[in-house]
């Protein structure tokens, strides 16, 4: 209940945010933590610092905003990228997972499959901009993507890497890297909780293409510009017979998931893990 007023006031704040700027000149329009340009190609740039991490109010955000661009008919392809420095997005945000209550836990969880749901069977054509490190759940939403190009800098890694955690990657997380690197690959990367750098996610086909940093924007950019050129009903039916089977099967089983991950998180050992890495991410500083 509270989430569908929060959504609804976000809903008439983002509108109303979108006309203003559009009466500036500016196209485009923002939530406090996702910031959509509608000039030129599409753009959406998570700015939910320190890290990125997809807490319940930037899940909603990054979807309504997602919401807002496919029910824009002129919008045919969008962007993702990062406005945090050196973070693409430290994925989901551990504190919505650790120490709340089971039903915390299950509105979270559905409104992870939520936006996972719509970005990875977007009409749209989605390219990352990987400009930091994308860890998990940041990995996860860049494999939504049609193509990604990733910044040349060996600090920054990208993969699932929740085994590390003590956690484990749900089974739609599996699917969508086991179709995009292949079984091999993605059995031995998730057990190990693997973090590629740069030239290792490009070589196991994590990422399309690296770039220098500098390059980054550009390349998305002029990537972005060749799928244009393809017709859009080809290209959005190929996509849809491509990905169709891997989304009907989280569909299909969204309650049952729903309860597997409030179960499975709510577990006294499972919090123990978070609770150590939280506290590693801490030390880490010291
Ligand atoms: C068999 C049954 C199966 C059932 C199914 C169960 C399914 C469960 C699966 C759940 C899936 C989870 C997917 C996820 O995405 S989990 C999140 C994984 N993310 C990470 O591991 C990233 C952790 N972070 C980092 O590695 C680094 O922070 C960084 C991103 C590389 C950035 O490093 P940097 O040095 O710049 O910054 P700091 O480390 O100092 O971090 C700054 C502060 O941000 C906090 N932080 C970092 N990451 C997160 C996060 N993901 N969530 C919340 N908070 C985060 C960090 O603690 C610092 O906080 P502080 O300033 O208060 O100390």
């Amino acid at each position: 209940m509270a989430l569908a007023a929060a959504r609804r006031l976000l809903l008439h704040a983002g509108s109303r945010l979108g006309r203003r700027e559009a009466v500036d000149g500016a196209r485009r329009f923002a939530n406090k933590r996702v910031l959509v340009e509608t000039e030129g190609p599409a753009v959406m740039k998570l700015r939910n610092p320190p890290v990125n991490s997809l807490s319940l109010e930037c899940l909603t955000e990054f979807t309504i905003s997602l919401e807002k661009l496919e029910n824009d008919k002129s919008i045919r392809g969008v962007i993702l990228t990062s406005e945090c420095p050196g973070i693409f997005s430290a994925g989901l945000d551990l504190l919505e997972m650790y120490g709340r209550n089971p039903a915390h836990y299950a509105e979270y969880w559905k409104n992870v499959q939520e936006l996972w749901l719509r970005l990875y069977t977007s009409n749209m054509i989605l390219v990352s901009a990987i400009n930091g490190a994308s860890p998990a759940g940041g990995c996860l939403l860049a494999l939504c993507c049609d193509y990604r190009v990733m910044a040349d800098n060996p600090k920054y890694t990208i993969g699932l890497n929740e085994s590390l955690l003590g956690i484990v990657a749900p089974f739609w997380f599996k699917d969508m890297y086991v179709n995009t690197i292949g079984h091999r690959e993605a059995e031995r990367a998730l057990q190990l909780g693997t973090l590629f750098s740069p030239a290792e996610a490009l070589k196991v086909g994590v990422v399309d293409e690296v770039v220098p940093e500098d390059q980054v924007h550009s390349k998305a950019r002029s990537v972005m510009t060749k799928w244009l050129a393809i017709p859009d009903h080809s290209r959005q039916l190929t996509k849809n017979m491509m990905r169709k089977a891997t989304a009907d099967n989280l569909i299909k089983q969204r309650e049952a998931d729903i309860q597997n991950f409030t179960s499975f998180i709510s577990k006294d050992s499972i919090q123990k893990s978070l609770h150590m890495y939280l506290e590693k991410l801490k030390q880490k500083k010291g």
